[in-house]
């Protein structure tokens, strides 16, 4: 199958049966979408939807138990080159015996030659403002640095797309806010697709250029709502707008909250 111009992953009609105590469960069902080059897409839905099933299937981490995922028109059949997932639990993908800069290099070590290695490694410290720290040890950094280390390592591999689950979920408001304005700028600097899985429909609405909203058991995508909010976004004047809270209306409505 060839690809959409311009298309970068796409989801075609994907279920996933998975085991529970009482036999197989099915968790996701005629899940259809696709992604654009660059796009920014967030992934919503309550908990226990299939939102984090989903994102392993797009990595290649776990197998569809029917339907496919196509990376540029190739069937994904384990994790792509050039597709990497960023994991809410940052405490555990960071080795502490590594300095920030050699767990930042961690996934591009067997891959190129020093002086590249180095290079990326400084660019991508810098994409996340944390050159200063490059040799110290994570353990001594706080969460949202570790965070900010774990995103850097994804960004030296210079990834076409990254896959994250909840980045920022174990994180204060003030830090979440400060990471997402970070990732903002990091896309436009790197045009990398994006697909992000929260919790949040505040930051789902701020950061997106479409939110999908899973619903349903077996889930499948309920709702698919373009968000033509302007660039760069602002935390507090994007948020105050009235397309902003229109946007953000659909969408807790689309998760089951009405207003009466
Ligand atoms: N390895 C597994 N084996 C069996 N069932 C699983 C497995 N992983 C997840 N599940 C089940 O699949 C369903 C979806 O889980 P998933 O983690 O994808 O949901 P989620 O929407 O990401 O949830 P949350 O928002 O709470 O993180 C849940 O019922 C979960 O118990």
């Amino acid at each position: 199958m060839t690809a959409l111009a311009g298309e970068s992953l796409a989801c075609h009609d994907i279920a996933v049966t998975l085991p529970g105590a009482s036999g197989p469960v099915d968790i996701l069902r005629d899940v259809r979408f696709s992604v654009a080059r660059g796009e920014f897409v967030s992934i919503l839905g309550t908990s226990g939807t299939g939102k984090t099933t989903l994102l392993r299937v797009l990595g290649g981490l776990l197998a569809a138990s029917s339907g496919k995922v196509h990376w540029h028109g190739v069937e994904v059949t384990g994790p792509p080159v050039g597709v990497v997932t960023v994991f809410q639990d940052y405490t555990h993908s960071l080795l502490p015996w590594r300095t920030v800069r050699r767990n930042v290099a961690l996934g591009i070590e067997s891959q190129c030659s020093r002086e590249e290695r180095d290079e990326r490694v400084d660019a991508a410290l810098s994409m996340v403002g944390l050159q200063k720290r490059a040799d110290e040890y994570p353990w001594r950094l706080s969460g949202g640095m570790q965070q900010r280390v774990q995103i850097a390592r994804a960004l030296a591999m210079e990834p076409q797309v990254l896959l994250m689950d909840e980045p920022f979920g174990a994180l204060d408001a003030m830090t979440k806010a400060s990471l997402q304005d970070q990732m903002q700028q990091v896309q436009e600097l790197t045009g990398t697709t994006i697909v992000f899985v929260t919790h949040d429909v505040e930051e789902a609405v701020y950061l997106s250029d479409r939110v999908l909203v899973l619903h349903g058991s077996p889930a499948n995508v309920g709702l698919s709502l373009e968000i033509p909010l302007s660039r760069p976004r602002h935390q507090v004047t994007t948020k105050e707008g009235a397309d902003y809270l229109e946007l953000r209306h659909r969408v807790y409505e689309a998760l089951g909250h009405k207003h009466e």
